[in-house]
């Protein structure tokens, strides 16, 4: 692996100035602060910058970590080495057990649960002072040692502190550039299209709500042995919203931003607390006011926090293009002809609407099968039937034989049927190449500690790999590392299918590809279908365009008012005439 200047920069800072300084200096003081926060704050770029979710409840979950070190160092004697897993499994079964109540909660329902779960644990560790010593807190907490060596100075600390967060930093960085920092980023941006490649965004997003903890809970560990001393202030929620705000300001979204808003806060703090006594007449907690203050200027002006100003003037690491192996295929060897899906008797209503009556079809390996009809007909219902996005209200669909109605979207992809959507559905901030990754989240095996550990480099280089052969599939690898947001929507819906066939699919659901192509680009799609057809892809089509769609398939099934019209080969719908009547007059009109 190669480190880039920015790291290398840090890790010497880190190295040199404390022998710069006296051992006990105030800056060194502060700088083991900053590294409590940069942890607690690097939670905060995996909860809230990569997956989505806001969190005002992190400094509890450091003060569980903190007080179960406090208790089973000084008042039974344990060495805080054990303590470190300890604490941190307590902070994630705390976690494990809010998450599993709040984090599939939408909207504003997560961040007001934590913080209510933030005020709970205050209110306990300040009450129950038989265990806790309330807020007179718990003292005689030992320092930590190193081969012998007591890291009872700042300096000292300052050493162990940091490791602890460039460690953090790292493990952040590698899940990042991982299959689950992808899956992480699609299930913020849009669990549908997660799902749809494979994601089960409810299950990841509780496992990084206790990744979250755990750095909260490794920071925990740190402070209580740094101070020697706690009691509850330092878990309160207002030092929740301090880290929080830490991370918003640096920039939520780039693991240099956390630290870069771990510095601020940590010294704008220690500033505020000698200014606002002058301002205000009088000492009081008036810290929150400012925090609150700043974190209102800083969503106005740099919404996405203070680094990408500085990221600016940095150089940019150079795109490589992915090379080596790709991922094994997976695609199994069936008849041509034999039934692939079968969808028997499907019926959607949506209260008294019946979108879906009815429907009966299988799809044939090796076939493009046309699924047509007027606007309202049913097509995108009956499509999302099929890929479970949506439960029928009856019937149900067969793949290969195995009834796959009632199992969640991510588990219909994995078994090899894979979609694009009518509007495509993919991730701006992500580049073209990153977007086609995801596809391959099926195809790969690595679980959060693997990635983060580094373990899964093998088989992400074989992700890019393999997304980048998709990408030169459809035409599209001379932008593999531009981002996805300037592409044209011809551009996007073959991304789409490029996404699509990174995961080695069976069956390939496309809703509406055509729709916003140029002529040459329906041309291209069509030149693209055929070919990917040959490559042994069986294809289930939606489309309006009918020049296309009668060129393009082997069968079509048309619907009408939610029911199956006619189903035959192209020039047998054409001279239907129930189907002129209700559609292709209209549609070639
Ligand atoms: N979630 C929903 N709730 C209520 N009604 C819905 C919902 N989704 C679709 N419908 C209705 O079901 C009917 C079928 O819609 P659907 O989008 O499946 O048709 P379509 O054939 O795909 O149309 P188009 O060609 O315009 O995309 C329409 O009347 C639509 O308004």
């Amino acid at each position: 692996m190669r480190l880039s200047p920015l790291t290398l920069g840090a890790v010497a800072l880190v190295l040199i100035v404390p022998l710069l300084l006296p051992a006990s200096s105030f800056y060194l003081s502060l700088g083991n602060y900053v590294a409590f926060g940069a942890l607690v704050a690097l939670g905060l770029y995996l909860l809230t910058g990569m997956a989505g979710m806001t969190s005002f409840g992190q400094a509890a979950f450091m003060g569980l970590a903190a007080y179960t070190t406090a208790l089973l160092t000084s008042e039974r004697g344990f060495s805080p080495w054990l303590t470190l897993p300890i604490g941190v499994l307590v902070a994630m079964a705390g976690a494990v057990v809010l998450g599993g109540i709040t984090a599939r909660l939408k909207g504003h329902y997560l961040p007001l649960s934590t913080i209510a779960w933030c005020m709970a644990l205050y209110i306990v560790l300040g009450s129950w002072t038989e265990l806790t010593g309330g807020h007179t807190g718990l003292r005689n907490i030992p320092p930590v040692s190193v081969f012998g060596l007591e890291l009872s100075d700042s300096r000292s600390f300052f050493y162990l502190s940091w490791f602890f967060a460039l460690a953090g930093a790292w493990t952040a960085w590698n899940l990042t550039n991982s299959r689950i920092g992808r899956a992480m980023r699609a299930s913020k941006g849009d669990a549908i299209a997660a799902a749809s490649f494979g994601v089960n965004p409810g299950a990841l997003k509780l496992r990084v709500f206790v990744l979250s903890a755990v750095y909260a809970g490794v920071a925990g560990w740190l402070y209580a042995h740094y101070q020697q001393f706690i009691n509850p202030s330092p878990f309160s929620l207002e030092a929740s919203i301090k880290y929080l705000i830490a991370a918003v300001a640096g920039g939520v979204g780039s693991i240099p931003g956390v630290f870069l808003g771990a510095g601020l806060v940590t010294g704008l703090e220690e500033a505020l607390k000698d200014i606002l006594p002058v301002i205000f007449g009088r000492t009081g907690n008036y810290e929150i006011i400012a925090y609150g203050l700043i974190l209102v200027l800083i969503l106005m002006f740099a919404p996405k926090g203070l680094w990408p100003f500085i990221e600016r003037y940095l150089p940019q690491p150079r795109p490589i293009t992915p090379k080596g192996e790709g991922l094994p295929t997976r695609m199994a060897a069936g008849q041509p002809g034999e039934v692939l899906l079968e969808v028997s008797g499907l019926t959607k209503r949506f209260g008294g609407l019946v979108a879906v009556s009815d429907m009966s079809f299988q799809l044939r390996r090796g076939e493009i099968l046309g699924l047509i009809g007027p606007n309202g007909a049913g097509k995108s219902t009956c499509f999302n039937l099929i890929t479970s996005v949506l439960v029928p209200s009856e019937g149900e669909v067969r793949f290969k034989g195995q009834t796959i109605t009632g199992k969640p979207p991510y588990a219909v992809h994995k078994l090899g049927l894979a979609r694009t959507f009518q509007h495509p559905h993919l991730f701006p901030e992500m580049t073209v190449l990153e977007n086609a990754a995801l596809g391959t989240y099926t195809r790969t095996t690595a679980g959060i500690l693997t990635a983060m550990l580094g373990f899964a480099r093998g088989e992400e280089q074989a992700s890019l790999v393999e997304a980048y052969r998709a990408l030169e599939r459809v035409g599209l690898a001379h932008l593999a590392h531009q981002k996805a947001d300037g592409l044209t929507v011809g551009q996007l819906r073959l991304l789409e299918i490029a996404r699509a066939l990174a995961s080695n699919p069976e069956v390939l659901l496309l809703d509406e590809p055509a729709a916003g192509l140029r002529a040459g680009e329906k041309r291209q799609f069509a030149a693209l279908i055929r070919k990917l057809v040959n490559e042994g892809v069986t294809v289930l089509l939606v489309d309006h365009d009918m020049e296309l769609v009668m060129g393009l398939v082997d069968r079509l099934v048309v619907m009408h008012y939610g029911e199956k019209l006619a189903e035959g080969t192209p020039k047998e719908m054409q001279n239907n005439k129930k189907v002129i009547e209700a559609y292709l007059g209209e549609a070639v009109a």
